[in-house]
């Protein structure tokens, strides 16, 4: 609702109350009308101040009403006849005014914003453009270059920066609402016309065409296929070509495509995802709500490798104090100079001073002993960690969490050697780890509620996106990653090259194509932990075995590049090749063709042309199957977690959603099919079987995602 009340004798004050954000849902709409209709018609109010409750002015339109048939009072007549008022409105911004927040302010003939406030126009982040004129008086206001670069980021701004941008009249200290009063008392009787940006025109912009061309290639190159930012630019556009009607009819053309896009509803999926998952729960009942954490204060980070240097330099930056140790001296050297570099560049780039203070560096596991929680990220080897674990468990304080950073390796195995096994959880983060937003925390059969709770309340507080999942090889990112690869590689082998699969995968949304990330991350990292399993044959092994491992098919092609030396990036040659080793430009290599059709030839494997369309269906469904089993086994929570760590570890493009989102949206039944069709095409890769969850699903009508949950406890109970 709005509430409405007179203040100071001549203010009208309207107040949005709509907890948690003041969205403007059907019944705020609603009040706005009626209160604005009083104010107006009350001799008595000379002006008019709107705020929201609880210090948050309006997180926008309601995104839980679309998708409904939206009844109530429309936003643009409403905004309209805010700025057509003859007497002055202002908007008090306290918390935050985005999307139709802010475009509510805008249509208000002042702003005034609280120091601490945020504002932005975040459509695009949710598939959509600022469609209650947002798109055109934001470039009248302040002008088509800075219009754009909010309206396409969707980026949230301080005030200060609102300020510059004459995006505000005013910042206040204090109590905004208060400041709003007086200054609307104070500009009784001025002219509102100078204050209505609908009759502005856009400032001029030199080569005005020249400006858009560059942002549209800009964003075509890096938006990866979303339309909303383009739709947006052109939105823009016809704010700095049009006169405002004009504009605002274009600006709702581009709004009706992108409001039933499917793009717009994965987008808004993942916001809702986001949230979710912050709600974490294991299975034996416990959760977000009834575990409490522990305070952390000092932590410690063991082994100064490339992940080790990203982590204790995230929580350094985050303000925790930070014992870092390495017990090799070169590494040691080396680490302390990077991390240095890693918080220079982090203070240069934030604007705060460099936490060097924050960590000790120690080559001795002593030093770790009065610390609240250690992460620890020595190689992937499981007697290695082994070790440590006993190590951790004699030095450390009674209660101190001992996390593993390991990215697929058995943490139960690794709090088998402490004293307090309740206390170990994986920690995963996803390199480079000061960077990068997913965090996975991994639980094992031992671990306590509140081991989980420390490690997500920790991974929040260092500002990453921390998904709880249970304890099994590769957890949910990893796993799901296997089926993916192997399938692209199954394709290399059937006849695709490189490029053909990347460029497919490229077009579908991904930064990058599974063998750019091959090369980037290493060829060898993934033939080490191949050969500890047995998997690797010297050559590749020979006759009809040298495609078949522990009884599945099995392609031996990334082990044979790294016999010939070719790792990626690091060594300038890789499935593509590079200038010089290090450098990332990869270009398609003849070299790579002529191995592959040597490779086809000794196997006696007759190249077939491969389209698009099966490196997709093969390698995302392969992908999805086993998100399917991992919801089946309940390492995941419900479909969200997978998503959302598709969507912030692996590159997957939110624009559709993350790969369980994909799946409902393809239809299940669509991808059951396929599934069923390439199992039957290769009987030896047993990820291709549908899984049960899947078939269930399918036979129980494909309820949509928003219902999977309460359709995996009955698939739960007859499997
Ligand atoms: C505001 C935040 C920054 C606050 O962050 P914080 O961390 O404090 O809190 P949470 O993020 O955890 O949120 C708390 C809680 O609130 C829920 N929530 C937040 N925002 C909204 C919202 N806008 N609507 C509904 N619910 C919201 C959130 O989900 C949490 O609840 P949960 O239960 O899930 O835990 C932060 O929340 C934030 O960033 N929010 C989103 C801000 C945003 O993106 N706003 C823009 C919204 S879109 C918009 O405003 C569109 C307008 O420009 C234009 C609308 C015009 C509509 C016209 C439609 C016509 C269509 C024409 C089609 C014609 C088709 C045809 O022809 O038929």
């Amino acid at each position: 609702m709005a509430q409405y009340s007179l203040v100071s004798g001549s203010v009208g004050l309207i107040t949005l109350k709509n907890p948690p954000v003041n969205a403007l849902g059907a019944v705020v709409r609603h009040g706005i009308v009626d209160s604005v209709e009083k104010a107006l018609s009350d001799p008595k109010v000379k002006s008019v101040v709107i705020c929201g409750q609880n210090g948050m002015f309006c997180g926008g339109a309601d995104i839980k009403e679309f998708g409904t048939d939206m009844k109530g009072p429309p936003l643009i007549p409403m905004f309209h006849s805010l700025e057509a008022a003859n007497k002055p409105v202002v908007a008090a911004i306290e918390g935050g005014a985005f999307g139709g927040g802010l475009e509510l302010a805008l249509g208000c003939h002042y702003r005034i914003a609280h120091s601490k406030a945020k504002v932005g126009l975040p459509e695009v982040t949710l598939g959509l453009l600022p469609a209650a004129a947002g798109s055109q008086r934001l470039p009248r206001l302040i002008g088509v270059p800075a219009a754009l670069n909010l309206i396409t980021t969707g980026r949230h701004i301080t005030a200060a920066e609102a300020l510059q941008l004459g995006l505000v009249d005013q910042v206040a200290d204090h109590n905004t609402v208060d400041t709003a009063v007086k200054f609307a008392q104070s500009v009784v009787g001025k002219s509102l016309d100078s204050r209505r940006i609908s009759n502005f025109q856009c400032p001029p912009v030199p080569n005005v065409d020249v400006l858009f061309e560059e942002v549209m290639q800009k964003i075509r190159q890096t938006s990866r296929g979303a339309i909303a930012p383009i739709a947006c630019v052109q939105a823009v556009r016809a704010a700095a070509t049009l006169p405002y009607k004009d504009g605002l009819q274009k600006e709702k053309e581009l709004m009706a495509t992108l409001f039933t896009s499917g793009q717009a509803r994965s987008l808004q999926y993942c916001f809702f995802a986001q949230r979710v998952v912050s709600r974490w729960s294991m299975p034996n009942g416990a959760s977000w709500d009834t575990s409490k954490g522990r305070p952390i204060h000092k932590a410690a980070v063991i082994g100064l490798g490339t992940m080790g240097r990203g982590i204790a330099v995230a929580l350094a930056q985050t303000g925790f104090s930070v014992v870092a140790v390495e017990t090799q001296e070169k590494q040691f050297m080396d680490a302390k100079k990077a991390v240095a570099g890693m918080l220079e560049r982090g203070a240069k780039r934030s604007g705060k001073v460099a936490a060097h203070d924050k960590i000790i560096y120690s080559q001795n596991l002593q030093a770790i002993a009065d610390v609240d929680l250690v992460i620890e990220a020595v190689f992937e080897d499981m007697a290695l960690k082994k070790r440590v674990f006993r190590q951790l468990s004699d030095v450390c304080k009674p209660g101190t969490f001992l996390c593993t950073n390991t990215s697929t390796l058995d943490i139960d195995q690794m709090a088998a050697e402490t004293r307090q096994p309740e206390l170990v959880v994986g920690m995963h983060f996803f390199a480079p780890a000061h960077v990068m937003k997913l965090l996975e925390v991994v639980y094992g059969p031992r671990s306590s509620p509140e081991a989980v709770a420390v490690a997500m309340q920790l991974g929040k507080k260092m500002g990453k996106v921390s998904v709880a999942v249970g304890n099994c090889r590769g957890f949910v990112g990893n796993r799901m990653l296997k089926p993916y690869r192997d399938q692209a590689y199954f394709l290399l082998e059937e006849g695709a090259t490189p490029e053909l699969i990347d460029q497919a995968l490229e077009e579908f949304g991904f930064a990058m194509g599974a063998f750019k990330v091959y090369d980037l991350s290493g060829l060898d990292v993934g033939w080490k932990v191949r050969k500890e399993e047995g998997l690797v044959l010297p050559g590749g092994g020979s006759g009809k075995s040298a495609r078949i491992r522990q009884g599945v098919r099995y392609s031996p092609l990334g082990d044979l590049m790294c016999e010939e030396g070719r790792f990626g990036q690091k060594t300038g040659r890789g499935w593509y090749q590079y200038d010089k080793p290090g450098s990332r430009d990869a270009k398609p290599d003849p070299w790579v063709h002529r191995f592959l059709e040597d490779y086809r030839a000794r196997h006696g494997l007759v190249a077939r042309r491969i389209s698009n369309q099966e490196v997709l269906e093969r390698c995302l469904y392969a992908m999805i199957n086993e998100g399917f089993r991992i919801l089946e086994d309940g390492i995941a929570a419900g479909p969200e977690d997978i998503d959302i760590i598709y969507v912030f570890g692996y590159g997957w493009p939110r624009h559709r959603g993350g790969p369980m989102f994909y799946a409902n949206m393809v239809g299940l039944p669509i991808v059951l099919e396929r599934l069923e069709h390439f199992a039957q095409a290769n009987p030896d890769v047993p990820t291709l079987q549908p899984c049960n969850l899947l078939r269930k699903l399918v036979a129980s009508g494909s309820p949509p995602i928003s219902k999977w949950r309460e359709a995996m406890k009955n698939v739960h109970s007859q499997l």
